[in-house]
């Protein structure tokens, strides 16, 4: 796999299961952040093809994830989570998602049950509104909540926006995806396939590799950190000895960011690359030779280039 191959798997090898016509079309996920998008892509395409973590906000423009399923491909679009946005990152980012919505065939809307319909979530329904495509309700993280507190959301959602239908998922354990799955194959047009059957993300390799070490990232700093850093895969070289060297640089906003991108004695930094290296060693099926860099650029979050890097547009305020 080179840098610029998008992200095949066994996972979608088969073509269409039956000589019925194929379906085929796109759909958006949206939701506050946190809701689960990240992780539902991933179980509904069968592999990593989003990051996720526990913090807010970590996808940051969209995702496409391709899964097939029946005669269907459905191509998800994982976007960013629906905030009040206060930076020109943020912004950004809103932006995108929205933007993904009235792209799409279909909306879902994933609402974290356990959190329920308050904040962005009421927000995000409010704008539903005046989004034409048809609509559906995920209610996600089931596992964690009682039946009865289902019920309640699916009323107070309904009565905001009417939804075609209204699934219950986790998208932890798989319950309930199958039916999601179902639906969806059945509801999108009949059209030909848009992407290559083993296909099963538009995201080049090079873009996936700084997207595993920024989850990385995420995973092993706190506080604010996260949030004022960028990753970049700056070189890709394939080795004669069938291995792969990559470099890539962590932009972050101050010194005392670097220092603790850095940590004591290396350790953070060490840890993250490790972790990284070997993610990526498993997606690519060959050794990977890592090399880690943190630069301090101060406005990075104000530089039209990083943004074009994240697939974002850039907002001119
Ligand atoms: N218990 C439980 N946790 C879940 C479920 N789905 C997701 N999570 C957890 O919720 C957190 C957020 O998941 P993500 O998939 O990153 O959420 P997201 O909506 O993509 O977040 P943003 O990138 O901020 O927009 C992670 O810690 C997940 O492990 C679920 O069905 N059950």
């Amino acid at each position: 796999m080179t840098e610029n191959d998008n992200i095949t798997g066994d996972e979608n090898e088969a073509g269409p299961t039956n000589a019925g016509p194929t379906h085929s079309g796109f759909v958006a996920l949206i939701g506050p952040t946190n809701a689960g998008k990240s992780t539902l892509l991933n179980r509904l395409v069968g592999a990593k093809v989003s990051i996720v973590s526990h913090k807010v906000q970590t996808t940051r423009a969209i995702v496409r994830g391709i899964a097939i399923h029946n005669n269907a491909q459905i191509v998800f679009m994982d976007t960013p989570g629906i905030f009040k946005p206060r930076r020109r990152l943020d912004r950004a980012m809103v932006t995108s998602a929205w933007g993904g919505a009235k792209d799409a065939d279909l909306i879902l809307l994933l609402i974290d049950s356990e959190r329920g319909i308050r904040g962005d979530a009421e927000a995000i329904l409010e704008g539903l509104k005046e989004v034409h495509q048809p609509k559906i309700l995920v209610l996600n993280k089931i596992d964690r909540v009682r039946h009865e507190d289902l019920l309640k959301l699916t009323a107070t959602a309904n009565e905001a926006v009417p939804f075609e239908r209204t699934f219950m998922v986790s998208a932890t354990t798989g319950s309930g995806c199958g039916d999601l799955m179902d639906y969806l194959a059945d509801k999108l047009p009949e059209g030909p396939w848009y992407y290559p059957e083993d296909q099963i993300s538009d995201l080049p390799m090079r873009q996936l590799a700084a997207e595993i070490t920024r989850e990385k990232l995420f995973l092993r700093l706190h506080q604010e950190l996260p949030y004022a850093s960028h990753v970049e895969t700056e070189k890709w070289e394939e080795r004669k000895d069938g291995s792969v060297r990559i470099e890539q640089v962590i932009y972050v906003e101050r010194d005392s960011q670097k220092k603790i991108a850095l940590g004591k004695n290396g350790d953070a930094i060490k840890a993250i690359s490790t972790a990284s290296r070997k993610e990526l060693s498993e997606i690519l099926e060959q050794p990977v030779h890592l090399f880690l860099f943190v630069k301090v650029r101060e406005n990075w979050g104000d530089d039209p280039e990083r943004f074009r890097e994240m697939g974002l547009e850039f907002p001119k305020s």
